[in-house]
């Protein structure tokens, strides 16, 4: 895999940080790294100096740029950004609902790519679903992808379209396994157990639940599920009431549906 020669990062915040520890665990060139964010926090100007990529220098063509504002402010920062963009650069944005059109319309790039990354990308532990326009080259996507990768995995999809869903399910997810935990933590009160125990006992049970899903890939979900369930046991009794047709899927699915419904509503 290769790395872009150059590359501009606008917006260093959660996400934008999290590629940006991604590539230098990666190797990437510090130095072939520019970072511009107005409100860089403490540790972004420690790790300016420490691994010595540029924080705010003047703003000149780069090969890559990764576009990691919030989707309400990109009228304000595209129309600060054009020197960015030189004849071969393109463009890898994270932001949800902002369409490739969108993007086209207010970036002097051709090659756009739409990425969504989610938040384990903190701990390398992310999965990024991508798309590339038309006019991005092979060579082009496998720079993304290796950018990409320097936080976990990453799926390519062909349709534009699909890139709303993936923000729906695996961008905005893991706030959806976190309820979980506190979904449980207050089922384990209302049972009279502490509640700093109930929060502990759940909080493990995911971790470890996850863990076992990281292990075993070759172990389907629905498998470690009965695994767990004895035939007229507990928790047989409780999936009676999880997997009831009012039950835990088609409120997922509402909840799915919402959020790629707003991720359309952001496009403009
Ligand atoms: N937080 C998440 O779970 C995920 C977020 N995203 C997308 O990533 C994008 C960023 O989200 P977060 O990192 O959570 O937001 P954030 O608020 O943590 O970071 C945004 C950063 O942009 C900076 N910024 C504002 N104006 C700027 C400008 N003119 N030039 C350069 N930087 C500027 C801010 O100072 C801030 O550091 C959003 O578009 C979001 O849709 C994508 C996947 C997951
Ligand atoms: O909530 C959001 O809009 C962003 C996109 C996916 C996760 N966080």
């Amino acid at each position: 895999m290769t790395a872009p020669e150059t590359l501009a990062l606008v917006g260093a915040g959660k996400m934008g940080s999290s590629l940006l520890g991604g590539w230098l665990a990666a190797g990437f060139e510090p130095r072939r790294i520019s970072v511009y964010d107005p409100a860089p926090s403490d540790a972004l100007r420690a790790q300016a100096g420490k691994w010595g990529f540029a924080l705010n220098p003047a703003h000149a063509p780069a090969e890559a740029v990764v576009l990691a504002v919030k989707p309400q402010a990109l009228d304000a920062v595209a129309a600060g950004i054009a020197a960015l963009f030189g004849r071969d650069s393109f463009l890898l944005s994270i932001l949800a609902g902002k369409t490739v059109h969108n993007l086209a319309a207010r970036l002097p790039a051709s090659a756009i790519l739409r990425a969504m990354p989610n938040t384990p990308a903190a701990v390398g532990r992310g999965v990024t679903g991508v798309f590339a326009n038309e006019a991005t080259r092979p060579d082009q996507r496998e720079k993304a992808q290796f950018l990409l990768s320097g936080v976990g995995g990453v799926e390519w999809v062909e349709r534009e379209s699909l890139i709303d869903a993936v923000t729906a399910i695996s961008g905005s997810g893991p706030a959806y396994v976190f309820n979980l935990v506190e979904a449980l933590a207050e089922a384990g009160t209302q049972l009279g157990l502490p509640a700093d125990l109930s929060l502990r006992l759940a909080r493990a049970t995911v971790e470890g639940s996850g863990e076992l899903l990281r292990r075993q890939p070759d172990i389907s979900a629905a498998t470690l599920r009965k695994n767990v369930t004895s035939p007229g046991g507990t928790t047989q009794a409780a999936l009676d009431v999880l997997m009831a047709p009012d039950g835990l899927t088609p409120l997922m699915v509402r909840a799915g549906a919402a959020a790629r419904k707003r991720a359309e509503d952001l496009s403009g």
